[in-house]
């Protein structure tokens, strides 16, 4: 792994019973890139990103974050060292507020704990503040700030999409997963979304992989792509790199 190299997944083995849904994908990631993954559906995309994320056990392999293994971690210590994942169906609670639906990302803050809770009052209350004010200028930059108060069940499919995604930065990552973005999001917040990625990248030098079957779209936000089929990881480059290689257009382009 070097210095270069935040993600690094080695020969990751995840069976389901007598499936092999990854079958020694290997893939590494460069700090403050926009990684994609793409290949057919069953490919293995969606459980081998479960797999970074602690969401599924590896039966063999290991993945590497930031220099240090993760491979056995649960899905909040991997979200803790700033490796954060959101799900291919928006996972908002509905019937709380988008600024609820805000302060609910897990961070860690004082009044987490009973005791601190109890004994350091002040010091919690100060920390909701500050939370409430982060919360507020994130939505802001998403151009929710007028839905606050609006049930997040009410937002349209882009809408819950951009909430989810200020959500995942109220835990302050170095690196997000994205899996399917784009699923329910049409119009004008299509481009939203993905110039707000863009915009992350190179304000913040987050960290992206994304899974996405929308072409045009990681053709716009991504460095690279990988490209995985049955199980394994085939090649990467460019889009247009991989729309002249007859392997991948053979396995998924055609
Ligand atoms: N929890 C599970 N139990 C059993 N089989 C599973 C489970 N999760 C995934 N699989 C199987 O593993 C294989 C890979 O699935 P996965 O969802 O990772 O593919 P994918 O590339 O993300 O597909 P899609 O593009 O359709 O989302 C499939 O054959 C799927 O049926």
């Amino acid at each position: 792994m070097d210095n270069d190299t935040i993600l690094e997944c080695h020969d990751v083995v995840c069976t389901f019973g007598g499936v092999r849904a990854v079958n020694e994908a290997s893939l590494s990631i460069e700090r403050g890139t926009i990684t994609g993954l793409i290949g057919p559906n069953g490919a293995g995309k969606s459980t081998l990103v479960n797999a970074i994320s602690g969401h599924v056990r590896l039966d063999h392999g290991y993945v590497a974050f930031d220099g240090q293994p993760i491979t056995r971690l649960r899905p909040h210590q991997v979200a803790e060292r700033g490796l954060v994942r959101t799900f291919q169906l928006a996972s908002e609670f509905p019937n709380m507020t988008v600024l609820e639906n805000m302060m609910t990302a897990p961070h860690r803050q004082a009044g987490e704990n009973f005791f601190s809770a109890v004994f350091s009052k002040g010091r919690w209350q100060r920390e909701e503040e500050r939370h409430l004010i982060e919360a507020r200028t994130l939505l802001a930059s998403f151009g929710l700030q007028a839905k606050e108060e609006e049930y997040a069940g009410n937002l349209s499919g882009g809408q819950k999409r951009l909430l989810e995604l200020a959500r995942a930065l109220m835990t302050r990552p170095t690196m997000l997963l994205l899996d399917e973005p784009m699923a329910g999001v049409s119009g004008p917040l299509i481009d939203a979304l993905a110039d707000h990625i863009l915009r992350l990248n190179r304000e913040t030098g987050l960290t992206f992989l994304i899974i996405e079957h929308d072409l045009g779209f990681m053709e716009k936000v991504c460095d690279r792509v990988n490209v995985m089929v049955n199980g394994s990881v085939l090649t990467h480059g460019t889009m247009k790199e991989l729309r002249e290689d007859e392997r991948v257009v053979e396995a998924y382009l055609s």
